[in-house]
């Protein structure tokens, strides 16, 4: 790797997936949190012009081992290869996309129906140190099969008694005639760090600045910025279905009969409360997304 020399010395670094499906989530992350940075398909890292950090394009595989031995500060990747990898990193954040988990599954037809019976059977699978552990765990001897992509196809080629492979719309499962029987993990793209850099002071405070950016876009996806008009009378009642950070800002209009609520609110509350305001009478409501927040 003779381009690294290249890199930044003071710079903090961060391997993220070259190619695949964590990649365009990630780099729109990067984007949305105020990072400046190009990125074109052959490139093996960006330097990022507003902020002191790198970013390392590599395969998914190697991004928990990359962070653990030091060779970046940060990485962002699947829970499920963190797990497997084994690697003494930080699970700092989950970023809530990737969202897939790792199952336990059998042929439809083969009427198993718990883990317990798949005891002696041979189980397939591109993540044998945690399918290994999940039924040792448990107490369930099992021959684990490392097969390195198309799990699925295993049981049909007499492989395998059963798989344990990601899932997340379960298509895959009922293209093959497969059901899931059981969880082993779930999973989710999530910044991981290595531990010495997080103690070091410098790296620190450079690892925090960016964090906060992080948080801020987390949280700012979960909550609406909701406006509206409430009849004065029914206000006090509106407040309490409508919990904001703190409490709404309440201002009045034109009509002292009518007063303008205005709050941040979780997209789940805010859906549970809507039929609720309208009965109250709240009109001209307006939902919109917030694009950071910090509390
Ligand atoms: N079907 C899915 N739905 C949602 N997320 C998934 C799904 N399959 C995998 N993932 C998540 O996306 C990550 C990357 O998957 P991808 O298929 O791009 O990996 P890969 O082919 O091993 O890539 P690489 O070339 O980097 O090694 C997985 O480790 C997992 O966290
Ligand atoms: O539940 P679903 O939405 O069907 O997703 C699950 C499939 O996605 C992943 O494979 P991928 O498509 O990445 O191909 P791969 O076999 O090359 O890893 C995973 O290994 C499953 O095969
Ligand atoms: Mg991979």
């Amino acid at each position: 790797m003779s381009n690294m020399s290249k890199l930044n010395g003071d710079h903090i670094k961060l391997a993220i997936q070259k190619d695949g499906r964590l990649t365009e989530d990630t780099r729109n992350l990067l984007r949305t949190v105020g990072l400046h940075f190009e990125s074109y398909k052959q490139r093996l890292f960006s330097i990022c012009r507003n902020f002191p950090m790198d970013i390392l394009y590599v395969r998914d595989d190697d991004i928990a081992e990359y962070v653990a031995e030091g060779i970046v500060d940060l990485g962002i990747v699947g829970r499920n290869l963190v797990v497997e990898s084994e690697k003494p990193v930080e699970e700092i954040l989950p970023l809530n996309y990737g969202h897939c988990s790792l199952k336990v599954a059998v042929p439809a037809e083969s009427g198993i129906t718990s883990i317990e019976q798949l005891s002696g059977c041979n189980v397939a699978t591109s993540y044998p140190v945690t399918t290994s552990r999940f039924f040792a765990e448990r107490d369930i001897d099992v021959n684990v099969i490392t097969i390195s992509g198309s799990v699925e196809i295993t049981p049909a080629l007499g492989v395998a008694t059963a798989i344990v492979d990601l899932v997340s719309t379960g298509s895959s499962l009922r293209l093959n005639d497969l059901v899931a029987i059981d969880n082993v993990l779930d999973s989710q793209s999530t910044i991981i760090g290595n531990r010495t850099s997080l103690a070091d002071k410098q790296k620190a405070i450079i690892i925090e600045r960016l964090l906060t950016r992080f948080r801020g876009v987390m949280a700012a996806s979960e909550y609406k910025y909701v406006m509206m008009n409430v009849p004065s009378a029914s206000l006090e009642y509106i407040s309490t279905i409508m919990p904001g950070l703190k409490s709404p800002t309440v201002l009045p209009t034109a009509d002292a009969d009518w007063m303008a609520v205005h709050t941040a609110i979780r997209e789940d509350v805010f859906w549970d409360a809507i039929e609720e305001l309208k009965k109250l009478g709240a009109q001209g409501i307006l939902v919109s997304s917030i694009e950071k927040m910090f509390v």
